[in-house]
């Protein structure tokens, strides 16, 4: 397994060019099932989850080249509705590839998601959704099995505000017959890109921003070429990894709309960032002061993907910080191995109360998840001596490379196998 050597110390200094976003690209390249022609899509970060949705769609029968960031991808031969089971509980974000077949095929195959333990993470809103657009849903032995011969518009209300489950509603509503009204919709800007990209194909989609999405249904959807948006969460943790090095980075093709809960954040912690000519300039402080209050929700909201990184930082913050983490009930696991680094944290449920100390030591710490992974990296940035973190491949499903692109920016960071 590979593990990351990191030297702490060195302040990040230069300019970085944020790639394109995994939660974006994701949906994207389930979309690609509905077209039945090419999809040429920019901007793919080679990560794990990519590489595993690449593998997804060529075991159906999808062609599939990449040239540098740019996959190009045929759907015209898919043969089959079912899709392998180890590929499947690989990534979270399988589950997407449901609406996309069903629409497709009329029925689909599918075990239960992977992905990052997080939490629980049941998949009830997807598939009472797609049981309101007309399908058939049986679960049994660990399988779902879906069909229906038509799918129907449908008014959906959520329960709450699920990303993937809008996003599935998004993918068969597409294909089905008449209009789908979303409400209590995510609004999260990957589901705009979405949109757009369904758009692109010959959809009719509006509304995502917002907490009413409409879907009126299309008969055909055709070839494509899209560039995907930058990765939000890439750009925040830069910020973070600039904050706690004290350093100076110039975060290119970054959308400072996306990121706008978390600059705020760091702005309490003393850094300045600004814009300038399309690219955002972070700041550290000289002495980094706590946050008071971080509660995750969904966007616009402080985002739970970037939960784990704040958290190192407040780590070596002056004062006393005190996290509430609301969308995922077992995402503080970064927590213990960032007390193994001498950190000063409590939990208590979903409550987590750090109080900065004045530095970090390194050690060996394991990844246990992709954000938490990423946390111990930043904190490895500035603890005192030679931080060795295992099971990267956590980090690997989100971050293309991070290693280089830490080095980059003038960091001791190398991974080993
Ligand atoms: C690939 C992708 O885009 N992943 C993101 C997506 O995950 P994902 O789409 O899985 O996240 P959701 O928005 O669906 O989940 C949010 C909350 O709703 C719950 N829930 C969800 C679906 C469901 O059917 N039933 C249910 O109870 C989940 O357990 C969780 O507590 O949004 C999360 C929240 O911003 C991010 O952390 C993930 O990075
Ligand atoms: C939790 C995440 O991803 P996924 O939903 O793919 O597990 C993440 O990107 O932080």
């Amino acid at each position: 397994m590979s593990q990351f050597y990191i030297k702490g110390g060195l302040p990040l200094k230069g300019e970085v060019e944020v790639h394109g976003a995994k939660n974006a690209v994701l949906p994207i390249l389930a979309a690609v099932i509905l077209n039945e022609s090419e999809s040429i899509i920019h901007n793919v970060p080679n990560l794990k989850d990519v590489r595993t949705m690449i593998l997804i769609l060529e075991s159906m029968g999808c062609t599939i080249k990449r040239e540098k960031n740019t996959l190009i991808v045929d759907s015209s031969s898919i043969h089959t509705n079912e899709v392998p089971e180890d590929l499947v509980r690989e990534m979270r974000s399988s589950i997407i590839l449901l609406g996309a077949i069903l629409a497709r095929h009329k029925q689909a195959k599918f075990s239960y998601p992977g992905g990052c333990d997080i939490g629980l993470r049941p998949i009830d809103l997807h598939l009472k959704s797609l049981k309101a657009l007309g399908a058939e849903v049986k679960e049994s032995h660990g399988y779902i099995y879906c069909k229906s011969s038509k799918l129907k518009g449908a008014h959906i209300q959520l329960d709450y505000p699920s990303v993937g489950a809008t996003e599935n509603i998004m993918l068969a509503a597409s294909l089905a017959e008449g209009i789908t009204i979303i409400r209590n919709a995510a609004k999260e800007p990957e589901i705009h890109d979405l949109q757009e990209f369904i758009n692109e194909m010959g959809g009719k989609v509006k509304g995502a921003g917002s907490n009413t999405i409409i879907i009126e249904g299309v008969k055909k959807l055709n070839k494509v070429e899209y560039t995907i948006m930058p990765d939000r969460i890439v750009a925040g943790t830069l910020a973070v990894a600039t904050a706690i090095t004290q350093g100076e980075v110039v975060l290119k093709n970054a959308q400072i709309e996306h990121i706008r809960s978390v600059i705020s954040k760091l702005v309490e912690a003393g850094c300045t960032i600004y814009e300038e000519k399309k690219n955002i300039i972070v700041k550290a402080p000289e002495k980094l002061m706590a946050i008071e209050t971080i509660r995750t929700l969904p966007y616009p909201g402080f985002p739970t993907d970037m939960q784990a990184q704040m958290m190192a930082l407040m780590t070596v913050a002056e004062g006393i910080s005190i996290f509430t983490e609301t969308i995922f009930e077992n995402r503080y696991k970064h927590a213990a191995q960032l007390i193994r680094m001498g950190a000063n944290i409590k939990i208590d449920g979903r409550v987590a109360i750090v109080e900065g100390v004045k530095k970090l030591t390194a050690t060996r710490v394991s990844a246990m998840d992709l954000r938490g992974g990423a946390a111990l990296v930043l904190a490895g940035l500035v603890a005192e001596g030679e931080t060795i973190v295992e099971n990267i491949y956590h980090v690997d499903r989100g971050y293309d490379r991070f290693e280089n692109c830490l080095q980059s920016l003038g960091a001791s960071i190398v991974r080993k196998n």
